[in-house]
C-alpha cells in the first residue's frame, strides 16, 4: 500500500495573510477575532490544498501563530516560571509575552530606581530566547527548564485545529514535536541540572495528549525526532526507547519523523523502536536508506522524505520513484511518500509568480508543486507494482516534467566558462592578506587613530515602513529611479548625521537601500533569479525572500560602491563599507543542486572580492564582510565539519584578501554558538568581528579569551531583539565584564547586531547610552592612566 502526506505546510499564507494579521494585530489595529478567522481561514486552505493535490493524509498541528516550540511550551504546560502568569490571563496573551516579550510602559517617566542586577523593571519580562532550528534559517523559541519546571497537558487549541481539520471530512495525521526533542532544544537555567532528568515527568503528559487524540478518532500521530540526526549524546540515545514504549500504550499509531541529516551511528535504534513507522529524509540522508530498508521490519510503515524540503528545485522522479520500488521488493508492507521535511522551509508555491527569470521559473517547485509531484509519484509507483507504465495524461505531466529537469541540468544559462575558468586557476595566495594581523593592526591604528573602546553599529537602521513603501513604491513604478535614490539618499544623510550628533567613532549608511542583506547582492550578480512572492518564515512574523541560485555567479559591475561613496563623503570619520560575505549568501539562498556548496561558494567569494577592491579603490577604509550564517552552515554532524569549514574560512579570505594592509576588514557573525569553532573563526583572519554576546551576559567571549583569540573584538553591549532601551550601568558593566578576558585594547563597543527591525526613538535611546557608557570608561582609564604615570 502507499500512502502520501507531508510533514508539515507553510503556515504564513500565500501573500504572507499571517504576517500581516499579527502585525496589525500587535499594533492594536485588529481584534483577536480578526487574527483568529485569518488563522481558521490559512488552516483551511492549506488542508484543502493538501487534499486537491491528493494527500492521503491532511496534518494537522503544524500550524502556529509563531513558532511550534513555543506551542508546545503552552501545549505541554511549561511556561517558565519567570512570566509569572495569572491564571484568569488568556493563553493568546501569554503566548505572546513569551514569544516578544513585555516592554515596560514608560509613560514619560524615567525611573533610575528599582531596577534589578540586569536592570529590568519588575513589569519587564524578556522573551524567550530564539535560536535556529537545526541548520535552517529558521528561528524557534527556546524552552527554558529548571529543576523545579512541571508539565501539564493543554491541549485545548490543538484538540479546536483538529475538530476544525474534522470538517473537512478527510483522514487526518496531527504532527507534534518529540519528547526528546522537545527537551533536548530547551535550555536548563539552573547550573548543574540536566533537563534529561524532566523526560520521567514529560512522558505521562505526551502520553495523555496522544491518549486524548487517539479517543478523538485521531488514528497517526507523527513526532518529529529530527535530534536523531545530530551527534546525540549517549543518555538521550538510551533515553528513545523506553520513552517509545511508555507512549506506546496511548494507542495511537506513531510515526517518528528524522530530517535534516543521517542518523548514522543510531539508525538501528531508530529502526527498533516500538512505533508504527518511521520517516526518513532521503535527500540529505540517501546514504541511510540502505540500511533503513534492510532493518526497519516490514510490518511497519516507512515514510520516504524523497521530495525536497529545503530546496526548490523540481524532483528528478526517476531515482525517486527507484527508492519506492526498492522498499517494497525489499518487502515492505506500507510505504508512505512525503517531503523530506516540513514544508515550512520553501515558499508557498511558484506558479503564479510574475518575477522569476521565465527560463528558470519551470524548473522550481514550491510547496504547492512539491504535493503534486509527490502524488504522481504515488501514481507511477503504483502503476510499476502492477506492472504497468503510466499512460494518458499522467503520463503527458510525467514526461513533461522530466523533460524540464533534464533541461536544467543541460541548460547554457547554468554555464559562465569565465568564471569556471577563474576558478579553476586561484593563485595560492589569493586568500592571504599581505602581512600578518600585527602588521596590519598598527598600520591602520596610525591611519584611523581612534580612541579606546571604538563605538560602532552592525551596519543597518530601522527600516521603517516609509523606506519599505517607498521601495514598493519604486517596484510598481509609482515612483521614478531618480526619485527613489533622491530619498534613499536623504536616509542616508540623515543616518550619518544622527551617528555624528550622537557621538558613534566608526559610522555606518544604515543600509537603507536594502530589502535584505542577501536578496540585495544576489538581485546585482549574475546567476541569480528572484520571485516576487516567494516568501519564508524566519521567525515569527518576518520572513525572507531567498534568492535562486541557478548558474555561475558574476558580479557584472560594482554594487554598493555609489552608496558607500556618498556615505564617506558625508563624514571625517570612517564609514564602513557594508557587504554580505559568500557563506552567508551561499547559506540564506537557494541554491544549486547540481554542483557542490564549496564551488558555489567560491564564486561568491570572487564577486564579492571584486567589491571590496572597488571599495577601497574608491577611498573605502574600513570594509564590514558580514558572515551570520557562518555557523549556521555548519554540518549537523561532527564528522563533516572540518570539511566545511576549511572551503568556508577560504571562501571568506578570498572575499577579504584583495585589500592593502592599512584597510581594515571587519566581520559580523550572530546567532552563534561559537566556542566550538574558534580556530575556524580565528582563520578568517578578519581585523576585527563583532558577534552577539549581551544575551549570554558576555558568557560566550570567555571562549575567545581562553582560545587568545588574536584579532579586535566587538561583543555586543546590548540585545538588538527587543525594543527595550539599556541602561548605562548594564552596558558599563558588561564591558568591564568582556575587558577581564580580551585585552582591552583589542576591543570594541556594538550593539549585538543591525538594527534594522528596531524603531527609530528606541534605536536613538539605546545608542546614546551605549556611547555615555563607552565614555565613563574611557574617563576611568584616563584616570587610570594618569594615576599609573603619577605613580612611576
Ligand atoms: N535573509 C535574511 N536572513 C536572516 C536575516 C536577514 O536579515 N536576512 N536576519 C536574521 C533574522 N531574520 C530576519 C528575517 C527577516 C527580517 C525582516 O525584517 N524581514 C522583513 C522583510 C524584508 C524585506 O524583504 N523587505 C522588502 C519587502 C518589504 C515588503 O513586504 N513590502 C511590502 C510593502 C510594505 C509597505 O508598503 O510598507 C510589499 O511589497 O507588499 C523591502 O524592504 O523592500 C519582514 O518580514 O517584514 C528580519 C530578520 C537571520 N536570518
Ligand atoms: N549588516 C547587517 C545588519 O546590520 C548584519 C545583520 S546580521 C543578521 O543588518
Ligand atoms: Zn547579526
Amino acid at each position: 500500500m502507499i500512502k502520501t502526506h507531508t510533514l508539515g505546510f507553510p503556515r504564513i499564507g500565500e501573500n504572507r495573510e499571517l504576517k500581516f494579521a499579527l502585525e496589525d494585530y500587535w499594533r492594536g489595529d485588529a481584534s483577536e477575532e480578526s487574527l483568529q478567522a485569518t488563522a481558521s481561514t490559512l488552516r483551511l486552505k492549506h488542508w484543502k490544498a493538501q487534499i486537491d493535490s491528493g494527500l492521503d493524509f491532511i496534518t494537522v498541528g503544524d500550524f502556529s501563530f509563531y513558532d511550534q516550540m513555543a506551542d508546545h511550551i503552552q501545549l505541554l504546560g511549561c511556561e517558565p516560571q519567570r512570566f509569572a502568569f495569572a491564571n484568569e490571563q488568556a493563553p493568546l496573551q501569554r503566548y505572546f509575552t513569551m514569544v516578544r516579550g513585555k516592554a515596560e510602559n514608560h509613560g514619560g517617566c524615567n525611573h533610575a530606581h528599582g531596577s534589578s542586577a540586569h536592570g529590568l523593571h519588575p513589569q519587564e519580562t524578556h522573551a524567550l530566547e530564539m535560536t535556529k532550528w537545526f541548520d535552517t534559517n529558521y528561528h524557534y523559541m527556546v524552552p527554558e527548564f529548571n529543576a523545579s519546571t512541571q508539565f501539564k497537558a493543554h491541549a485545548g487549541n490543538l484538540l479546536a485545529q483538529l475538530e476544525q481539520a474534522k470538517t473537512l471530512n478527510h483522514p487526518v495525521k496531527v504532527s507534534l514535536i518529540g519528547p526528546l526533542t522537545f527537551l533536548f532544544l530547551g535550555k536548563s537555567k539552573q547550573a548543574g541540572f540536566d533537563q534529561l532528568d524532566l523526560l520521567d515527568q514529560l512522558l505521562p503528559v505526551y502520553g495523555q495528549i496522544l491518549s486524548t487524540l487517539k479517543l478523538q478518532g485521531v488514528e497517526w500521530v507523527q513526532l518529529d525526532e529530527p535530534i536523531l540526526g545530530l551527534d546525540l549524546p549517549g543518555p538521550w540515545l538510551a533515553a528513545y526507547e523506553r520513552s517509545y514504549l511508555q507512549l506506546k500504550t496511548s494507542g495511537v499509531k506513531i510515526l517518528l519523523a528524522t530530517y535534516f541529516s543521517s542518523t548514522q551511528g543510531h539508525t538501528s535504534i531508530a529502526c527498533k523502536l516500538p512505533v508504527d513507522g518511521l520517516h526518513v529524509d532521503c535527500v540529505r540522508a540517501e546514504e541511510d536508506l540502505p540500511l533503513i530498508i534492510d532493518w526497519l521490519p516490514n510490518y511497519k510503515v516507512l515514510s520516504l522524505g524523497i521530495v525536497d524540503g529545503r530546496n526548490i528545485w523540481k524532483t528528478d522522479l526517476n531515482p525517486a520513484l527507484q527508492h519506492i520500488l526498492k522498499a517494497f521488493d525489499a518487502g515492505k508492507g506500507e510505504v508512505w511518500i512525503a517531503p523530506s521535511c516540513s514544508l515550512l522551509h520553501v515558499p508557498y508555491r511558484f506558479s503564479n509568480d510574475t518575477r522569476v527569470n521565465l527560463q528558470v521559473l519551470p524548473w522550481l517547485a514550491g510547496a504547492i508543486e512539491k504535493l503534486e509531484e509527490i502524488e504522481l509519484l504515488k501514481q507511477a509507483a503504483k502503476n510499476q507494482l502492477q506492472g504497468k507504465s503510466l499512460t494518458g495524461a499522467l503520463a503527458n505531466i510525467w514526461n513533461t516534467h522530466q523533460d524540464l529537469v533534464k533541461q536544467r541540468r543541460n541548460s547554457p544559462l547554468l554555464n559562465n566558462p569565465e568564471v569556471k575558468a577563474r576558478i579553476s586557476s586561484i593563485a595560492p595566495t589569493a586568500d592571504q592578506r599581505h602581512s600578518e594581523f600585527a602588521v596590519r593592526q598598527q598600520l591602520q591604528r596610525e591611519r584611523f587613530n581612534l580612541p579606546a573602546y571604538p563605538t560602532t553599529t552592525i551596519g543597518s537602521f530601522p527600516q521603517t515602513r516609509n523606506i519599505r513603501n517607498l521601495r514598493a513604491r519604486f517596484r510598481t513604478g509609482e515612483i521614478d529611479e531618480a526619485t527613489y535614490w533622491q530619498h534613499i539618499s536623504q536616509e542616508i544623510r540623515q543616518a550619518i548625521d544622527f551617528q555624528e550628533r550622537i557621538g558613534l567613532d566608526v559610522l555606518v549608511h544604515g543600509e537603507a537601500e536594502r530589502n535584505d542583506m542577501v536578496e540585495y547582492f544576489g538581485e546585482q550578480l549574475e546567476g541569480f533569479t528572484f520571485s516576487a512572492n516567494g516568501w519564508v518564515q524566519s521567525y515569527g512574523s518576518r520572513c525572507v525572500k531567498p534568492p535562486i541560485l541557478f548558474g555561475d555567479v558574476a558580479r557584472p559591475k560594482p554594487m554598493t560602491v555609489d552608496v558607500a561613496a556618498f556615505a564617506q563623503s558625508l563624514s571625517e570619520k570612517p564609514v564602513k563599507g557594508m557587504l554580505t560575505g559568500p557563506v552567508t549568501i551561499l547559506q540564506w539562498s537557494f541554491v544549486r543542486n547540481d554542483q557542490a556548496r564549496a564551488t558555489t561558494a567560491l564564486q561568491i567569494a570572487y564577486a564579492i572580492r571584486d567589491e571590496v577592491a572597488d571599495l577601497e579603490q574608491a577611498g573605502i577604509g574600513m570594509i564590514q564582510i558580514d558572515e551570520p550564517a557562518y555557523r549556521e552552515g555548519l554540518p549537523l554532524r561532527k564528522a563533516r565539519w572540518n570539511d566545511y569549514l576549511e572551503w568556508a574560512s577560504k571562501a571568506f579570505r578570498i572575499s577579504a584578501s584583495p585589500v592593502r594592509d592599512d584597510t581594515q576588514i571587519h566581520t559580523h557573525m550572530c546567532y552563534s554558538e561559537f566556542n566550538d569553532i574558534l580556530p575556524a573563526i580565528a582563520a578568517m583572519d578578519a581585523d576585527v568581528i563583532t558577534i552577539e554576546t549581551s544575551r549570554s551576559d558576555m558568557e560566550l567571549l570567555r571562549g575567545f579569551g581562553e582560545f587568545d583569540y588574536p584579532n579586535e573584538i566587538g561583543p555586543g553591549v546590548y540585545d538588538i531583539h527587543s525594543p527595550r532601551v539599556p541602561k548605562q550601568a548594564e552596558i558599563v558593566r558588561l564591558i568591564r565584564k568582556a575587558a577581564q578576558v580580551i585585552p582591552p585594547e583589542n576591543l570594541w563597543v556594538n550593539p549585538d547586531c543591525g538594527l534594522k527591525t528596531r524603531g527609530w526613538e528606541e534605536t536613538e535611546a539605546a545608542l546614546t547610552v551605549m556611547v555615555k557608557a563607552t565614555e565613563q570608561l574611557r574617563c576611568e582609564l584616563e584616570t587610570q592612566n594618569k594615576a599609573e604615570k603619577t605613580a612611576a
